[in-house]
């Protein structure tokens, strides 16, 4: 086992009655990608920062490789040497060269550290002082100042909420390179459905402290929990369960009343045959790949259907049938 985090509790201010952090226990094993997910407050920060070491939880415990994490009021020097933590509000000292600061206290060879800063993406940034850097830049030569401690653990904290397109690509490779190269397992935060779903093994939910759902990105992606881990990845509605297909609902949750379908899970029919679900078509919008249609129904209020082209008027009434899975 690489880590197990039980029973961890948090609150800021000793005298507020909620918590920041209310139970949370869960496993990571080796080489497992864990992605921890919620909306802006849920905890996430929090959580990983306990977990690194960097912030004292009020009670429960981490293990790292079968030894106790320490909080900061445990030990002089917050942090474990195992585990690296990236934080969304990193820092890099002022006046230095890249050089200088990457290759203070290293442990790795002058090879070592060259393949690393090759992965990074920074070899040409050597020479350079800390504020001739873009941020993705900055960032990337924060990761590689973690890099050269040779953790076990990495963990990103929003790695992604400040990048364009093309340095989220950027950072994206860079992780998937350090994976294959450098065999360090990953634990990340994320609120973007697009950094967590394709790149988890397994996806941590959190609602106000609380873990909601543990599973995995196909799982908490068609059958979350509730909707409000539904709405962390997408679009969704919510249909009545007996108009849905029975292999459509989740296994562990036939009897209940209604059930999550995604947009693209719905398609109007072609025909002029009444399906159990019609409706009046109130916009159409354009998502580039698809358009999203907004659907007035008689029984289900507002239904979204995703739809290959424009040709469908607004006004026109229509008849909405599940797709074939
Ligand atoms: N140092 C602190 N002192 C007091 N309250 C704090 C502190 N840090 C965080 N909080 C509160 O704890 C809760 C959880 O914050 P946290 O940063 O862990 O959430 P988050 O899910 O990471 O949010 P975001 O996605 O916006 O970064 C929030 O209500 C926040 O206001």
């Amino acid at each position: 086992m690489l880590l197990e985090v039980s029973q961890i509790q948090k609150k800021y201010s000793p005298a507020s009655s909620s918590l920041v952090l209310n139970n949370i226990s869960f496993q990571q094993n080796e080489g497992q990608k864990i992605a921890v997910t919620g909306s802006s407050g849920a905890g996430k920060t929090t959580l990983l920062k306990i977990i690194a070491g960097w912030e004292q939880p009020d009670s429960g415990m981490v293990m790292f490789k079968g030894e106790k994490v320490k909080g900061p009021e445990e030990q002089l020097l917050p942090g474990h040497k195992g585990i690296a933590y990236l934080s969304q509000h990193f820092e890099l000292w002022n006046n230095y060269t890249i050089h200088e600061i990457l290759h203070y206290n290293t442990q790795l060879s002058d090879k070592e550290s060259s393949e690393l800063f090759q992965i990074c993406r920074i070899e040409h940034l050597l020479k350079r002082k800390t504020n001739q850097l873009s941020g993705g830049e900055r960032q990337r030569v924060a990761l590689a100042r973690l890099l050269i401690t040779k953790p076990q653990l990495l963990v990103l904290d929003e790695p992604f909420s400040n990048l364009d397109y093309e340095h989220k690509q950027i950072l994206k490779a860079i992780l998937s390179d350090i994976e294959q190269y450098e065999k360090i397992n990953f634990l990340l935060a994320s609120h973007d459905a697009n950094d967590v779903l394709p790149w988890a093994d397994s996806v941590l939910v959190l609602q106000k402290g609380t873990l909601i759902q543990q599973a995995t990105p196909h799982e908490v992606y068609y059958y979350p929990i509730n909707e409000y881990t539904a709405a962390l990845f997408g679009y969704y509605n919510v249909l009545p369960s007996d108009i849905v297909p029975a292999q459509l609902m989740p296994e562990n949750r036939k009897h209940s009343n209604s059930c999550i379908i995604r947009p693209h899970q719905l398609q109007i029919s072609n025909s002029n045959i009444p399906t159990s679900l019609q409706g009046r078509v109130k916009e159409v919008l354009f998502y580039g790949n698809f358009y999203l249609l907004v659907i007035e129904t008689t029984f289900a209020g507002t239904v979204l259907v995703n739809h290959p082209n424009h040709h469908v008027a607004v006004g026109s009434h229509v008849n909405i049938e599940f797709c074939n899975f």
